[in-house]
């Protein structure tokens, strides 16, 4: 989407007094951020960077310096729009990776984007806020983690976020009585629902409800099975994305001990002129200890100094990455890309995991505007720029709330879940020699011990066409439906190629190698078509499917599909990082400190050990809120 010069008026009164006061943080002068030495250098201001960097410097004691790679998107409507999610994947605000084609499994390449501005891939995201069940959380403590549980993760998530319930009219059509007790009050985050509510998304709780799937008011409440409309993060006082940046650190960046430098990417952690004899050590006990970090800028190269520790928030996909850059992880890897090891650990960078989801798009009857309207519609697009720009209700404020969890129980049926368990378990007893065995038995233990209240799949309905397979047509409105798996068995990996910071490292998410998350694929995909689409509320306007279409019937063929055009990221990775026992496949401690050092820590998606039913930055903001916690109280 092009610039909108009205919208950047629209906000120009908002615009001059944060920029003037983020001009005072936002330090342009790389060299002049370099001479400066901070407690904490945080690496990536991202979604939990920023959240962590507005955390430490809160209380004025502690001075804190963050490096982003990415430039800023401050105002820029294709960030800040909601109704645009998903325009700004592809420019410059995102790294564009690309994983790793797999001659094993069959899998084609897939895009998997990851934000590269300040506010990192909050800034990108479709604005979807919710969480997991409560032991998916508990899940993580179980697994060596002490604290890190529902009760302190459910607090922390709402020490993020100041909620707005919606109107009582706009509950009405939405088919929810929303409780605000699942929410925070007083967090800087904005979270509320959508106002725009479209045709679909007020089909959507009775038309599951008719596939017996139980509505659920409060999906963020620690049970988010069933049937629900969830919120985004949005600022109704204008209707924009509310992201980390402009939530935690464009209001504070008038603080003298917060430094953020934008377009300077971190090339490797410095560690102290001993390492080498620490390294000798590490069996007594001697750690690692860091002195800073190298970055570049403008084509320069500096080094800053951090007093007491180095934290990085790159990601999933650069945390790993940054790590092994700095001589952390197998040597054998390291070796391979010209980097002497530092540290040994041959988990980082493993135990990836993340979403997929997959697509069923319809053709609908003329006269049921979506998101597709703006694209071929003028008048209509005219129209609705219009409203937002008046700040009332427009389909330019629209998000993603329609979601349903559900169980493998609901999407199969009781016997052939129980099939499918048991096929479960004779993977994960395959993967019994992997350092990372009792997340795969976390998992298993999901599907056994909670069959009725553990969520494997995800449905969810967008106003549009949003197939990764195929083309809308002009003058044509669609609506898309996706079914994404939750619990993925597969592990994967992300490995540097190279000792260049600016090289794209090797990701390897080995979607599907197992039976079960293939099989599981194709019927969350049969289900949207066989049932979800053919529920009276949807069949009554849509005309056609378009995707996958009528040259994808039988399972056999799906699977072809599924390993091809068919299957995208949710955009969820985690893992690769794993908060764990070393011994267990882990890289960080339950303080998020990485083994063998005495001042580096990990600080984002990437340290959740085992996945979970939820889109995942809300999480990732109550890791960051949690972290704070830890650091300050350390
Ligand atoms: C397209 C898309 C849609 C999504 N939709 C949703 C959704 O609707 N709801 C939801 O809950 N989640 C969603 N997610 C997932 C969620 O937004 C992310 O998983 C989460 O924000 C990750 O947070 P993070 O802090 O781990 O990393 P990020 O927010 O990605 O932050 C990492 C930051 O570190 C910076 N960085 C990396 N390497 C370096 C370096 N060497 N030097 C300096 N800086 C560096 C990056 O540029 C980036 O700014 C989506 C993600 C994407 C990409």
């Amino acid at each position: 989407a092009p610039a909108d010069p009205s919208f950047e008026a629209r906000l120009a009164v908002r615009s001059k007094v944060d920029q003037v006061i983020a001009q005072r943080s936002l330090v342009t002068d790389a060299g002049k951020f370099s001479q400066k030495s901070y407690d904490y250098v945080i690496v990536g201001a991202g979604t939990a960077g920023l959240a962590l960097a507005a955390r430490l410097s809160e209380n004025g004691k502690h001075s804190v310096g963050v490096l982003e790679a990415g430039p800023t998107g401050f105002n820029d409507p294709i960030i800040d729009i909601p109704g645009q999610f998903g325009a700004d994947l592809g420019t410059k605000y995102d790294y564009n990776y690309t994983t790793d084609a797999n001659s094993q499994t069959g899998v084609t390449p897939k895009g998997w984007p990851r934000g590269h501005v300040v506010g990192g891939s909050s800034a990108l995201n479709f604005l979807v806020v919710d969480a997991a069940s409560e032991a998916e959380y508990n899940a993580w403590e179980e697994l060596g983690n002490k604290g890190w549980n529902w009760e302190s993760m459910d607090k922390y998530m709402k020490k993020s976020e100041t909620f707005t319930t919606p109107s009582q009219e706009d509950q009405g059509k939405l088919n929810i009585e929303v409780n605000p007790d699942n929410y925070g009050s007083n967090g800087p985050i904005q979270v509320t629902f959508p106002d725009y509510i479209s045709k679909q998304v007020q089909n959507w709780i009775p038309a599951l409800e008719s596939l017996g799937i139980p509505r659920n008011n409060e999906p963020l409440g620690g049970k988010n099975t069933g049937a629900s409309v969830q919120p985004s993060d949005i600022n109704l006082a204008n209707h924009t994305r509310s992201y980390s940046a402009p939530a935690y650190f464009y209001p504070n960046s008038a603080r003298n001990n917060l430094a953020l430098l934008a377009n300077a990417r971190v090339d490797k952690i410095n560690w102290t002129p001993l390492s080498k004899v620490r390294s000798w050590l590490h069996k007594l006990g001697v750690k690692q200890r860091a002195t800073g970090v190298n970055f570049t800028s403008g084509g320069k190269s500096y080094t800053v100094k951090a007093k007491r520790e180095v934290i990085i928030s790159g990601g999933a996909v650069n945390s790993p990455q940054i790590l092994e850059l700095s001589g952390v992880g197998n040597p054998s890897i390291l070796k391979q890309a010209g980097i002497q090891p530092v540290i040994q650990n041959n988990n980082v960078g493993e135990n990836l995991q993340d979403h997929t989801y997959s697509y069923a798009a319809y053709e609908l009857q003329p006269g049921n505007p979506t998101l597709d309207s703006l694209r071929w519609n003028t008048t209509f697009a005219a129209e609705q720029k219009a409203l937002y720009q008046q700040n009332k209700v427009s389909i330019l404020g629209e998000t993603v709330p329609s979601i349903a969890y559900i169980t493998l129980r609901t999407l199969l049926g009781e016997s052939k879940a129980n099939q499918y368990v048991e096929t479960a378990k004779s993977y994960v007893q395959s993967q019994s020699n992997k350092a990372y065995a009792s997340t795969l038995n976390k998992q298993l233990e999901f599907l056994q011990k909670y069959p009725d209240t553990l969520s494997q799949m995800e449905l969810i309905g967008i106003d549009g066409f949003f197939a990764g397979a195929g083309a809308p047509e002009n003058n044509k409105n669609y609506v898309t439906f996706l079914s994404a798996s939750q619990h993925l068995l597969a592990r994967g990996s992300v490995h540097i190629k190279s000792k260049s910071a600016g090289a794209a490292p090797s990701i390897q998410p080995n979607y599907y190698n197992n039976d079960f998350d293939l099989n599981l694929a194709v019927q969350g995909l049969q289900y949207l078509r066989n049932k979800v689409s053919k529920t009276q509320q949807y069949s009554s306007y849509i005309t056609k499917e378009v995707v996958p279409g009528s040259n994808y019937t039988t399972d056999a063929q799906l699977k072809d599909f599924l390993k091809g055009m068919g299957t995208t990221t949710e955009y969820h990775p985690i893992g690769s990082v794993s908060m764990l026992p070393q011994n267990k496949g882990g890289v960080v401690d339950a303080n998020l400190r990485v083994y063998q050092t005495e001042n580096v820590r990990v600080v984002d998606a990437s340290i959740m050990p085992v996945h979970i039913s939820a889109h995942i930055m809300r999480t990732t903001y109550g890791i960051a809120e949690k972290a704070a916690d830890l650091i300050l109280g350390a």
